[in-house]
């Protein structure tokens, strides 16, 4: 009754071998996904935010439906997906995660992929803050690579120190980021948890912020400290990357240098967002 004729044990050493030549296949090509959130509520007040936990305003939320739809639409289907401990990153992937039929897929959140920590100008209006030090310094501060804001200390509501999600971690008791710290975070997270996933076969979305995720395309297109100053990130976009087996991007058609990864949704509309971010301080 066991028998096994020869003809069928063939074939299924056949199946096997054609499968695992197809799982080596999709090995060799990886599926990356990032979303930087939706407006928050001091996107719209335009205020500095970095770790201040403030939520999606009413429009934050029906951008990152769309961008939930949009990804349904390509066909994407994550496997795994990794947020920030900020609740204007967590909902938005579960947004994200519901439009795409995958409330299920594991969720894994940490502080690394964080917004950068903005220091003493967290809280403080964009323009006001332009008014009182001068376009340049903001500028200097929002996007020079490796000149962090002024920091603050423990006596802040605003340190690490005085917020339970932090429990555990240690921080600088003067604290700020740059980029290039922040980058110093990201990478290794990159590396350490992610990469992983990836190489397992299977399909990642991150959704995070628009510094932490500039500090993560930074590494992977190559992009040098003076091109990285003119990178924007617009909210509530998926920005899909396919990566080779040295997980380094393949240029897709309809990229916006310096990125190789392209922006999901109508590019005039996306464009005019990259626009809106980089014109808060004018
Ligand atoms: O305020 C912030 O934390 C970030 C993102 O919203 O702003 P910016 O684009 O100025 O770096």
């Amino acid at each position: 009754m066991f028998a096994v004729s020869r003809s069928s044990f063939l074939l299924a050493t056949r199946v096997k071998t054609l499968r695992s030549f197809a799982a080596v296949q999709a090995a060799d090509k990886h599926t990356l996904v990032l979303v930087r959130h939706g407006e928050s509520t001091w996107n719209l007040e335009n205020k500095f935010t970095g770790w201040y936990d403030c939520p999606l305003s009413p429009k934050g939320h029906e951008e990152v439906i769309e961008a939930g739809q949009l990804i349904k639409k390509e066909g994407i289907k994550a496997d795994i997906a990794f947020t920030s401990l900020l609740q204007r990153a967590i909902r938005s992937m579960w947004h994200v995660m519901e439009q795409t039929d995958l409330m299920w897929i594991p969720v894994k959140k940490a502080w690394e992929l964080n917004e950068r920590h903005y220091g003493a100008l967290q809280g403080l209006d964009k323009q006001e803050t332009v008014d009182k030090y001068g376009k340049d310094q903001v500028l200097v501060w929002r996007r020079s690579y490796d000149v962090p804001p002024p920091t603050v200390d423990k006596t802040s509501e605003h340190h690490p120190a005085n917020d339970p999600r932090y429990n555990g971690f240690d921080f600088p008791d003067e604290f700020t980021e740059s980029l290039a710290t922040t980058l110093e975070r990201v990478v290794p997270f990159w590396n350490k948890e992610i990469v992983p996933e990836l190489k397992a076969g299977k399909t990642v979305m991150v959704a995070a912020h628009g510094n932490s995720l500039r500090a993560l395309v930074k590494h992977l297109d190559g992009i040098d400290e003076s091109e990285i100053s003119e990178l924007n990130i617009p909210t509530g976009t998926p920005l899909v990357y396919e990566l080779d087996e040295d997980f380094k991007p393949i240029p897709q058609d309809g990229a916006i240098a310096p990125l190789q990864g392209r922006y999901l949704g109508d590019q005039d509309a996306i464009r005019a967002r990259i626009e809106g971010v980089k014109n808060q301080t004018k």
